[in-house]
C-alpha cells in the first residue's frame, strides 16, 4: 500500500483526477476501451467534476460503479444519478456507462439482465474505491448478509447485498472481480477514515473488507 497525501480536498480531487487520468489514456494507448470503475457515496463527487473536464478520448472509456444502491434514479442516494451529475457530463459525456441497477424490483431479480452489460470489460482497467467508517468498501460490509459469497474465489461478478448499516438493499461487484483491477486506487478523506486504513491492513477482510485491496493499492487521502 501506498499513501498520497494533500493538504486539502480541493488539492487531492486535482491531484487525483491528474493520476486516473494519466492512467486511462495509458490504459487505451494499449487496449481499444479501458473500463474505469468507481464508487459512489459522498467523497468522490469533486474529483469526478475534476476528471469529467479532462481532455481524453472518453468514448473508449466504459465507466461503472463498484456497488449501487437498489433505489430508481430519481432517489437522492442513487450512485447512479451522482455519476451522471459529476462524471459523465462536460467532456466525460462521451464516455460508456454499464448500468448497475435497473428496473427490477430487487437485485436478485435485476443481476441476471445486469450481468450481459459487463462483458469485455473485465479484468477492470483502473479501479478506484471509497471506503466507509466501518472498513466497507463497495456494498462489501461487514456483517453483510452475503459477504462471505462475495468474498469467496468462486464468488459471482454480481452480488446482491442486505447490511445492518445499509439503508436498502444493494448490488455489489464482488471482491475477486474488484481484486483483479490492473491498477487500484482507495479515496479517503479526514483523520477516522485514515485510521481505519491503519487498522484494517493487518485485519481480516471479512471484518474489515477494504483489507482485501490495500496491498496493491495508492491510498488517497486529506484531512
Ligand atoms: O455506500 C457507499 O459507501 C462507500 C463510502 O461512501 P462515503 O459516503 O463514505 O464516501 C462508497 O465507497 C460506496 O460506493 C457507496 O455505495
Amino acid at each position: 500500500m501506498q499513501w498520497r497525501e494533500y493538504p486539502d480536498r480541493e488539492l487531492l480531487a486535482m491531484g487525483l483526477a491528474d493520476a486516473l487520468a494519466a492512467s486511462l489514456k495509458s490504459a487505451l494507448n494499449l487496449h481499444d476501451t479501458a473500463s474505469f470503475c468507481v464508487p459512489g457515496g459522498s467523497s468522490p463527487g469533486e474529483v469526478f467534476a475534476t476528471l469529467s473536464g479532462v481532455s481524453l478520448d472518453w468514448g473508449r472509456v466504459h465507466v461503472f460503479l463498484n456497488d449501487e444502491r437498489w433505489v430508481p434514479e430519481s432517489d437522492p442516494r442513487s450512485n447512479t444519478a451522482l455519476l451522471r451529475r459529476t462524471l459523465l457530463t462536460g467532456n466525460a459525456a462521451e464516455a460508456v456507462l454499464v448500468p448497475m441497477v435497473n428496473d427490477a424490483p430487487t437485485p436478485e431479480a435485476g443481476i441476471p439482465d445486469l450481468v450481459a452489460g459487463f462483458e469485455g470489460e473485465l479484468p477492470i482497467s483502473l479501479l478506484l474505491l471509497g471506503m466507509g467508517q466501518d472498513m466497507h468498501t463497495a456494498s462489501l460490509f461487514p456483517g453483510g448478509d452475503r459477504l462471505a459469497e462475495a468474498m469467496a474465489d468462486d464468488a459471482p461478478l454480481l452480488v446482491p447485498m442486505r447490511a445492518p448499516h445499509a439503508d436498502e438493499p444493494r448490488v455489489t461487484l464482488s471482491r475477486p472481480v474488484l481484486a483483479g483491477a490492473m491498477e487500484t486506487h482507495v479515496l479517503i478523506f479526514g483523520d477516522d477514515k485514515r485510521t481505519a486504513v491503519e487498522r484494517a491492513e493487518g485485519m481480516d477482510p471479512m471484518q474489515a473488507p477494504i483489507a482485501a485491496f490495500l496491498r496493491d493499492a495508492t491510498v488517497h487521502w486529506a484531512p
